[in-house]
């Protein structure tokens, strides 16, 4: 028997090929079940297009084995097999692929599954084996042939008999090491695993022999070890059904199945596009927030496919940031993979699916907060923070995207609301969406600052989250309606100040100027509130800045210290006005004293912390005793 070396080119390839193509190992399983996929789809191809061929597709599978005794793993298939010469061509010649040949030629009849084409998955199992033995006989033909190879050195070529048509491959395992057990590709439970990790979805059933525990037979708690053959393998993918064959019950199996989280989905989507781009998609709407969800440890995406076999866990290119919630898997068979098929080239009909996916799951999150409220109320509790972040990142570049997605909880309502609905409530004089920042509803309930607006009858949107704000001054408006904060310096209100107010502002003027000396450095200006009724004081800010902007960003780990501009409002009709006036008049000391205290009580107010506690609690004993 003559040996035959591999072209020079070959033998760097293929060391190429161990050592640095793929970056697991586990992969040369899917890639040796792939190619006997791929037989097998051949003689179903030639079927179709010959009535002498008949294709039973019971048939037709493929079959795990091993040897652990003799360190051996077989590959067997009932595909189309190879003759002397497509051996020679497709395993004597790298990156020749036989499979890529074949759907060229048939092209017009579609190799919609067909899954090689590169010409390199077969030498994938030299990261596993020293040796690798393919036993082969091709459909029609009358002689069987053995290929054999350790390697780069080379390989041989026989003739061998074999009974049936199809290929056995079989792998001598490397012999373990310090960083690699290789007898691990020998159990049961690692193969299993991986067949259902990367070929679960192969449309051919992969067999495996199992070991079991059954019960003797005559007694009821008597076990005997039996091995039974087994298909591993689920072989229809639920994305290639047609959706109405399928039940809520089959989505939500699926779903829990593939682990894509413990909770049910609120909303399944099922896409199948058949234009530019070909593909499936399943893609759920949790209900429930990952426990991980807002830290950085989480990992958006979505799983690859490529028809039907695992490209990649988590595709992250395929959800933006602001959908990182999404769950799911995309199948397609236009994708240009790169040569490990653990990557994708920068690549168009990637971006294309992205895109469709990204409207797709915008239009659906619409729908179901016009249709099903409730079910939209519970998402947006879990999700709706990332949402208003989505608004803030990248310079406001998707808010449009994301605008009618948000809810708001709102004063007169006391509930959720959406823009939309507010704006059509809004009263006819009525020129700004108006909210208010804090901690909670409870707390904002009480803003001194919403007096005013709550007694014109005005909507106030409450925001809590930390982003809120952040979101709504990347928006500044909605349907041409500007966000206006309750604490901005201006509330937009047309001027019904009284002749006799007037009179009365400028003869406190210089009650303010006073009030603002003492207060130097604290606040950047004193003033009489429009927009008091019932309390003496509160802090507002001029600027960009708000109040709450300035607790959010001082909460935040390389704070700058940004300060908001604060303005302490003074209620000129509260009964403290005029213990203010008379102490200006007569007692500048008590003065000093109240100015003090009031400005603290403003900043305790607003949820800010006093700077000299023991101070204002002195203060106060003062003007007690
Ligand atoms: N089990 C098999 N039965 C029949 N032909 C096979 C089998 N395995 C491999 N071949 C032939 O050998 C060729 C080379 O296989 P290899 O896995 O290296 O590349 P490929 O499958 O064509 O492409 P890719 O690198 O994308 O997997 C295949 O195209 C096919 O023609």
């Amino acid at each position: 028997m003559v040996k035959k070396e591999f072209k020079a080119e070959s033998k760097r390839l293929l060391d190429l090929m161990i050592n640095s193509i793929y970056t697991h190992k586990e992969i040369f399983l899917r890639e040796l079940i792939s190619n006997s996929s791929d037989a097998i789809d051949k003689l179903y191809y030639k079927a179709l297009t010959d009535e002498n061929i008949s294709f039973n597709k019971e048939d037709y599978y493929i079959k795990v084995s091993a040897d652990k005794e003799n360190r051996l793993l077989k590959i067997t298939d009932t595909g189309i097999g190879m003759t002397k010469d497509e051996l020679e061509e497709n395993l004597g010649v790298i990156a020749n692929s036989g499979s890529f040949a074949f759907k060229r030629e048939n092209e017009l009849k579609d190799g919609y599954d067909i899954i090689g084409q590169f010409g390199v998955g077969f030498y994938s199992a030299f990261m596993v084996a020293d040796n690798v033995t393919v036993l082969t006989k091709a459909f029609g033909s009358d002689n069987g042939y053995k290929w054999e190879s350790s390697g780069a050195e080379g390989y041989t070529v026989e003739e061998f008999d074999k009974d049936s048509v199809g290929t056995e491959i079989v792998l001598k395992l490397k012999e373990n090491t310090e960083d690699e057990n290789y007898d691990d590709f020998l159990e049961e439970y690692r193969l299993r695993s991986i067949v259902k990790k990367y070929s679960d979805f192969v449309r051919y059933p992969i067999k495996m022999d199992i070991e079991k525990s059954v019960p003797k037979e005559g007694s009821e708690d008597e076990y005997t070890e039996v091995v039974q053959e087994e298909v591993v393998n689920s072989m229809v993918p639920m994305w290639r059904k047609n959706k109405n064959e399928l039940t809520k019950e089959d989505y939500d199996n699926f779903y829990a199945e593939k682990h894509y989280g413990f909770d049910k989905p609120l909303k399944h989507i099922h896409i199948s596009a058949d234009g530019a781009v070909r593909y499936n998609a399943i893609l759920y709407i949790p209900e429930k927030t990952p426990y991980d969800f807002y830290t950085k440890e989480y990992e958006k995406g979505l799983e690859l496919y490529s028809s039907g076999v695992l490209i990649m866990n988590k595709c992250s290119d395929l959800v933006p940031d602001y959908f990182s919630f999404v769950k799911g898997m995309v199948d397609s068979e236009d994708l240009s993979l790169n040569i490990s098929r653990e990557l994708l080239q920068h690549d168009r009909q990637l971006k294309i699916i992205a895109k469709r996916i990204k409207e797709k799951i915008k239009n659906e999150l619409q729908l179901m907060l016009k249709n099903d409220r409730e079910n939209y109320e519970k998402f947006f509790e879990s999700f709706g923070r990332q949402l208003k972040y989505g608004v803030y990142s990248d310079f406001g570049q998707h808010k449009e995207t994301l605008q009618d997605l948000l809810l708001f909880y709102s004063s007169s309502e006391e509930k959720v609301v959406s823009l939309a609905e507010y704006v059509e409530r809004m009263k006819e004089d009525q020129k700004y969406i108006y909210y208010a920042a804090g901690e909670s509803v409870a707390r904002i309930d009480k803003m001194p600052q919403t007096e005013l607006l709550k007694d014109k009858g005005y909507e106030i949107l409450y925001f809590t989250d930390d982003v809120d704000e952040f979101a709504v001054r990347m928006l500044m408006n909605y349907q041409d309606k500007e966000f206006k904060s309750v604490s901005s310096g201006d509330l937009g209100i047309e001027d019904t100040t009284t002749e006799e107010e007037k009179t009365q502002e400028n003869e406190s003027k210089e009650i303010f100027v006073l009030m603002k000396e003492v207060l130097m450095g604290k606040v950047k200006d004193v003033r009489i509130s429009k927009r008091l009724k019932n309390h003496p004081v509160c802090l507002t800010a001029d600027g960009e800045l708000s109040i709450e902007m300035e607790k959010i960003l001082a909460a935040m780990p390389n704070n700058q210290e940004i300060k908001a501009e604060r303005v302490l409002e003074v209620n000129p009709n509260h009964e403290v006005f005029n213990k203010l006036k008379d102490s200006f008049e007569s007692d500048k000391d008590k003065f000093k004293l109240y100015t003090e205290v009031l400005y603290n009580q403003a900043l305790l107010i607003e949820g800010l912390t006093l700077s000299d506690p023991v101070e204002f609690a002195n203060n106060i004993c003062k003007l007690i005793s």
